[in-house]
């Protein structure tokens, strides 16, 4: 046959394939996986997990207990390491990363804030002083370091507790310094696990306000794992995780929410057990193209 592609053809042809998966992602997980072994049990926190941010993007993740959250962030911070699996951040690999590497990342490539605000900001310290000390260990000049603390925190609303610790600030102004701490030495990306989990509502929608000010103001990508209804539903894209794997989507424009199941690389796509239940799908369905969607079927006739 004459139009039988030779092999410089197909070599031609794969070199023009659509880009690598993740490619101008800011973060790519690629099937994530992470066990972990305790006493002899394991537990099997992310099993395959995909995700990709674009730089810039402000995304909340969300899921129930258990589902693999912090285990996300913990590893995109670079504070474990994946068992298998793709995962980088701002274009450094989080698994092959040796220590010294790892430092200077977790130093300067991510900045982040925990739900606990003692575990973000020094109690001996002021709240200036806190924003200076990532810039200390960054080898910023005094000087330098003293007007960008005092411009984050004046940013971010708090200017006047600079002279104060975090024993005589509110949760509220300790969320938002935390904010300034974690973008002190301007991180291309920011992880935040749980920032408004112990504030009332009129605080945490003042923290996420300050997060989002970073986000908009420095371009830096931006995950948040939440419970918060007023943070998920006012970003423009909430990630769902289940049993460990990115399951659905929900965007957001000009006021209009879209939800979508996650498709994974396998093809996979995960159900809602509520439309499985109503038809009363179990163990396999069939399946078949229509022009325009796929059509999904029990797979045993009903009675
Ligand atoms: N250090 C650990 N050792 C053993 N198992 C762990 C460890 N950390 C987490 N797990 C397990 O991994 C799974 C995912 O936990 P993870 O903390 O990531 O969930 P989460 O979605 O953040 O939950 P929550 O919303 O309650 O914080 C859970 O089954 C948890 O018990």
């Amino acid at each position: 046959m004459t139009d039988t592609p030779d092999l410089a053809e197909l070599e031609r042809r794969a070199a023009e394939r659509t880009p690598g998966y993740g490619e101008g992602a800011h973060i790519v997980c690629d099937n994530l996986v992470r066990i972990y072994k305790t006493e002899g049990v394991e537990v099997v926190a992310l099993q395959g997990l995909d995700l990709l941010v674009d730089p810039g993007e402000l995304v909340a993740v969300v899921g129930a207990s258990g589902s693999g959250k912090s285990t996300l962030l913990n590893i995109l911070s670079g504070l474990d390491v994946p068992t298998a699996g793709v995962a980088r951040v701002a274009g450094s690999d989080l698994l092959t990363m040796a220590a010294r590497e790892r430092l200077a990342f977790r130093r300067e490539r991510v900045g982040f804030i925990w739900q606990q605000t003692s575990r973000n900001l020094l109690p001996y310290l002021t709240a200036a002083q806190n924003v200076e000390l990532p810039m200390r260990f960054a080898g910023r000049s005094r000087r330098a370091r003293a007007t960008r603390a005092a411009e984050l925190l004046g940013m971010l609303g708090v200017g006047d507790c600079a002279g104060r610790r975090p024993d005589e600030l509110s949760g509220g102004q300790q969320q938002r310094i935390a904010v300034a701490v974690a973008v002190a030495n301007e991180p291309r990306v920011v992880l935040a696990d749980e920032p408004t989990g112990e504030l009332d509502t009129a605080t945490a929608a003042e923290v996420f306000a300050a997060l989002r000010q970073v986000n908009e103001e420095f371009g830096t990508t931006t995950v948040v794992v939440t419970h918060d209804r007023q943070i998920s539903g006012h970003v423009d894209r909430t990630v769902g995780i289940r049993d460990g794997r990115t399951s659905s989507e929900v965007r957001r424009r000009a006021g209009a929410a879209e939800e979508y199941a996650v498709l994974d690389r396998a093809g996979r796509v995960q159900l809602p057990a509520p439309f499985t239940e109503a038809l009363g799908m179990r163990d396999r369905v069939r399946l078949n193209l229509e022009t325009d969607h796929i059509r999904v079927r029990p797979g045993e006739e009903r009675e």
